[in-house]
């Protein structure tokens, strides 16, 4: 009798894009309706060991904003430039996210602002959350945010913040502040102590927030609209540090996850991985000849990832093409 023995495994495709993107440090990756890929890169500017003094304050202010496209859409399959926007408006780029409107979602460390753009390209902000380069840890100010996510069915926000607060924080669509939990917050749960809560991905199907708490090495899920928590996914293999979360609503629900370098010496290799969401095992997991500095990562509905990698200034394609192979037996 034949068997069927399917091998899934993620391999780059390394013929994509077709032409070099110019692109700086990519920081953020996000997906629109079409499944385009949308890009968040800092051109010409670096986030480095002097950008910021120790409170946390944007030190090359003088610097102006980014003149380059900060935001560029690019087709999924050849890679070319489909739309660019988001010029001198951003210091420091970091999370992007799409909501159900097409609008973008994105975050400025240097600003430690959240911004609700229209993607028709005239980068109107529509929503501005947090006071233009004054770092705070109240309801109207952020410590370095580092990602949104939008829940698709209430609009509700959620944002992470950030390298120097520890909580996500929740707000109306129109950008109210609603409640927060991790520091801060009333409860006292131990397991609930953020170190860089760094990317959040929105779990349509399971209406919940998951977060990757980036110096614990380890991603943590709550329910979105009461913050109350539901399951943690610490790997051995992530060593210290998990960079970067995105989710798939198939086979029962696929979490995607980078990891990055640990400051403190217990570092793993640089990997993306797919666990499955309810038995946390480890399906597969990949890597390109040269990960650098994985920040980010996006799944397609057709299962393509994309990687952007913010030491390498780029972003990598992977697919899954079964290598299904008919076994006797
Ligand atoms: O984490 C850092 N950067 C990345 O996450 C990023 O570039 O978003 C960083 C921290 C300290 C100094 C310099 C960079």
């Amino acid at each position: 009798e034949e068997v069927l023995d399917q091998e899934y495994h993620l391999e780059e495709v390394t013929d994509w894009p077709e032409s070099p993107l110019q692109l700086g440090q990519v920081s953020g990756l996000a997906l629109d309706s079409d499944d385009n890929l949308v890009i968040f890169h800092r051109g010409d500017h670096q986030w480095g060991v002097n950008s910021f003094d120790n409170s946390g304050k944007y030190q090359q202010q003088s610097l102006g904003p980014i003149q380059q496209s900060t935001i560029l859409v690019v087709d999924p399959v050849k890679g070319s430039v489909l739309k660019a926007s988001g010029r001198n408006m951003f210091y420091l780029p970091h999370g992007i996210t799409t909501d159900k409107d097409n609008n973008y979602w994105v975050t400025d460390v240097a600003l430690h602002q959240v911004f609700k753009l229209s993607s028709d390209g005239r980068d109107t902000p529509l929503v501005v959350l947090g006071e233009a380069f004054e770092p705070g840890s109240d309801k109207e100010h952020f410590c370095k945010p580092t990602d949104v996510a939008v829940d698709p069915v209430t609009g509700n926000v959620y944002v992470s913040d950030g390298y120097c607060n520890a909580r996500i924080l929740k707000f109306s669509p129109e950008g109210t502040y609603l409640s927060h939990w991790g520091a801060g917050s009333s409860d006292r749960r131990r397991r609930v102590q953020f170190r860089i809560p760094h990317s959040l991905v929105f779990l349509p199907d399971r209406r919940e927030l998951c977060v990757a708490d980036r110096e614990n090495g380890r991603i943590q899920c709550f329910v979105a609209e009461s913050g109350e928590f539901v399951k943690e996914i610490k790997k051995q293999e992530f060593g210290g540090e998990v960079f970067a979360i995105s989710y798939a609503p198939v086979h029962g629900g696929l979490i995607y996850a980078v990891n990055g370098e640990s400051a403190y010496g217990r570092s793993a290799p640089l990997k993306g991985f797919v666990i499955n969401y309810s038995t946390k095992e480890i399906l597969d997991d990949f890597s390109p000849e040269n990960f650098g500095m994985p920040h980010d990562i996006v799944v397609t509905k057709d299962g393509r990832v994309f990687v952007g990698d913010a030491a390498t200034d780029s972003v990598l394609k992977f697919s899954s093409d079964s290598k299904s192979t008919l076994t006797k037996v």
